[in-house]
């Protein structure tokens, strides 16, 4: 990877993807192929909502609590930003690796694709939240690359249905999940170059190697 296209020394990494595709099952394993590779550099693992204190309780009502889509979206971008005021920027600044397990794509695939908000309000949200001017220069703070599990919503919700009690959004029909991952899938499209995808349909062992191969790449 090309760090000196980045504003910061550290490597921003994002897992994405539809509730049960499968991140949380790789995102350890990653992170200590990481760390094999480049053993001087400190590894951060965090989630969105969440990662800070304030982030956490805003998580837990964003999780249980029935609120309007808007709302729901200022929250997440809310949350956001303490998460980027408190461990994603100073760690990106101090050269660390930051993997975060959700992050913007997932307020675009649930709360654009999946609840029916503008993409030009999260676009203003995005901007507010992620953009920074340092010296005159302008940029929005984005991962260096982002790994979205791509599968069906049909065998998410399985995989789900077998191992939890579901939250507000696991709730949500098919119809909901589909506009999520078409909304991702979308994403992809215009973002060829940061979002890689993963077949999340393949055995666990078979994308743990492809995540070291991912690993080998940053
Ligand atoms: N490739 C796979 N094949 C079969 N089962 C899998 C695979 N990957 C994960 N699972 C299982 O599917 C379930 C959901 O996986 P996991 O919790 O990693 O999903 P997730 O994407 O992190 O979900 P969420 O975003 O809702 O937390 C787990 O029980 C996990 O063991
Ligand atoms: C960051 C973010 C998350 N969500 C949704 C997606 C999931 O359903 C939950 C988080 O649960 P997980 O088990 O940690 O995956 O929150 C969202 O709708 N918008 C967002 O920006």
């Amino acid at each position: 990877m090309n760090l000196q296209a980045q504003r910061y020394p550290g490597i921003f990494i994002t897992f994405e993807g539809i509730d049960g595709a499968g991140k949380s099952t790789h995102i350890n394993h990653f992170a200590g192929k990481l760390k094999e590779k480049y053993p001087a550099k400190k590894i951060i693992l965090t989630r969105e909502p969440g990662g800070t204190d304030l982030g956490e309780k805003l998580r837990t009502e964003l999780l249980n609590q029935p609120m309007h889509p808007e709302t729901e979206a200022l929250l997440m971008f809310a949350a956001r930003r303490e998460h980027l005021a408190q461990i994603i920027e100073p760690a990106l600044m101090m050269g660390d690796i930051v993997i975060s397990d959700r992050f913007t794509d997932s307020s675009f695939a649930y709360q654009c694709g999946g609840r029916g908000i503008s993409i030009e309000q999260l676009n203003i949200l995005e901007k507010w939240v992620q953009g920074r001017v340092t010296k005159g220069d302008v940029f929005e703070i984005q991962p260096n690359k982002t790994f979205l599990f791509d599968l069906s919503v049909e065998i998410a919700q399985q995989r789900r249905e077998q191992t939890r009690t579901p939250d507000k959004f696991e709730k949500l029909d098919i119809h909901f999940f589909n506009q999520v991952r078409n909304e991702y899938l979308r994403r992809a499209s215009v973002f060829p170059n940061r979002i890689k995808l993963i077949d999340a349909s393949l055995s666990i062992d078979t994308i743990r190697d492809m995540m070291e191969l991912e690993a080998s790449f940053l």
